[in-house]
């Protein structure tokens, strides 16, 4: 699926949060959301995943407005996985994951062959068939973000949003994750706080700086000297390396004269 945001604007509770945001993620490809605190990033997502409508301009995925889709259909197609809320629920990881076929069959009909197929499918692949049977609330915050992923791949979304996912997991979990959402081949925009893991782990970036797109594209492209002094506030460059790796390099006093 390919994703449209066509001039999206936002004023929340009287406060202008987006403005004019335009952005494409191309099928099947990763593109990765970055910029500084308060930059709009999760408002921007919550557009996509249907839970604000825009105030100006639209979602279009493959084309067609989201908010002229049945609900229904719209969440057929988009899965997001959020930052981990703070108590959660008291139902069994499998159960979680179950969620994941909602949209598919509704909460009243039996779970079909196909669901359990799905669900079994998604817990091996965000590797938490072993964590079935637990509570959630015994799950420590790592685990329960990979559980999370997991009910998001249940839904067979066509067009996945993740806010942070990386957020509780520890070094190696963290390229396993992105390893695991590249491998899907699903259309994805990914909200990530690291540049780093940004620059190496997705096909494009965009770069949300007050509400608005200040750079995208390829991530050398999008992570410029300026965009990185301008926007995050810090002495830096990215350059690919002779491995074929993007990598960052801060400058000895980041925060120098800016
Ligand atoms: N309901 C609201 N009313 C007024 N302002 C809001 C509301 N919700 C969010 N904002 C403001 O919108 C701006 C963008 O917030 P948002 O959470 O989208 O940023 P973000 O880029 O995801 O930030 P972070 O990196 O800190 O998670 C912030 O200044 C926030 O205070």
């Amino acid at each position: 699926m390919r994703l449209d945001v066509a001039g999206v604007g936002l004023t929340l509770g009287g406060t202008p949060v987006l403005d004019d945001v335009r952005l494409v993620v191309r099928p099947g490809t990763v593109v990765g959301l970055v910029g500084p605190n308060g930059s709009g990033k999760s408002s921007l997502l919550r557009t996509i995943y249907r839970s604000l409508r825009p105030s100006a301009g639209a979602v279009l995925l493959d084309g067609t407005d989201l908010w002229s889709l049945p609900v229904r259909a719209s969440a057929q197609r988009v899965a997001a996985v959020l930052q981990d809320g703070a108590n959660p629920s008291a139902l069994t990881v499998a159960e979680v994951v179950e969620l994941g076929r909602t949209p598919h069959h509704g909460l009243v009909s039996r779970t079909t062959p196909a669901d359990r197929e799905a669900v079994e499918t998604a817990m091996a692949r965000a590797g938490v068939t072993g964590l079935a049977a637990r509570p959630m609330a015994s799950l420590s915050g790592g685990e329960r973000q990979r559980v999370h992923l997991a009910r998001a791949l249940a839904q067979r979304p066509e067009l996945l949003v993740l806010d942070e996912p990386t957020n509780h997991l520890d070094i190696r979990a963290r390229f396993e994750l992105l390893e695991v959402v590249r491998g899907l081949g699903v259309t994805t925009l990914a909200v990530l706080h690291e540049l780093d893991l940004a620059a190496r782990s997705c096909d494009q970036l965009v770069v949300l700086n007050r509400g608005t797109v200040a750079a995208a594209g390829e991530v050398l492209l999008a992570l410029t000297p300026e965009i990185l002094r301008e926007v995050f506030g810090v002495h830096a460059k990215a350059e690919r390396h002779s491995d074929g790796v993007i990598r960052l390099t801060y400058a000895a006093d980041p925060l120098a004269d800016l």
